[in-house]
């Protein structure tokens, strides 16, 4: 298998402005999954809700940083689907562990959202 050289490491600005360049790449492709797309539904439709029943600031950002969180942990189980299918192609336990582990990961964080949401609404 060829291995492609590692392009020389950026460092001050030119690597801040890069990492920018890497999140926005993956944030292109996180786009591409469904789930990613219905879990940004469900927060700007809690969001609405928040806005109708006029919810004070720090509970609407309390609901933005736990819809970031949620972002974070879609992207590192989206991540980790791509490393397991790469590495599975076919049926396997180690593939159906990581990838159920993952989905709890993700179901964790709607759980807390919706019991945020409904700790404030109520
Ligand atoms: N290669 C595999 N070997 C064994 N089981 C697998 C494999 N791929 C998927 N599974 C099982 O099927 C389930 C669904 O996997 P799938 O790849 O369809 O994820 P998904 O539904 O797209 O997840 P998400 O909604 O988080 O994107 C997994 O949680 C796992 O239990």
């Amino acid at each position: 298998m060829a291995v492609e050289e590692k392009p020389p490491r950026k460092t001050g600005p030119a690597h801040f402005l890069a990492a920018a360049g890497y999140s926005l790449a993956g944030l292109r492709r996180l786009a591409r999954e469904s789930a990613f797309r219905q879990e940004i539904l469900l927060i700007l439709g809690l969001l609405v809700v928040f806005l109708v029943f006029g919810a004070s600031l720090a509970e609407i950002g309390g609901l933005l940083a736990l819809g970031l969180v949620l972002i974070a942990v879609e992207a590192l189980n989206t991540a980790l689907e791509v490393l397991v299918d790469h590495l599975s192609p076919g049926w396997s336990q180690f593939a159906r562990d990581a990838k159920d582990l993952g989905s709890l990961a993700v179901a964790c964080v709607i759980g807390a959202i919706v019991l945020f949401a409904g700790i404030v609404l109520i």
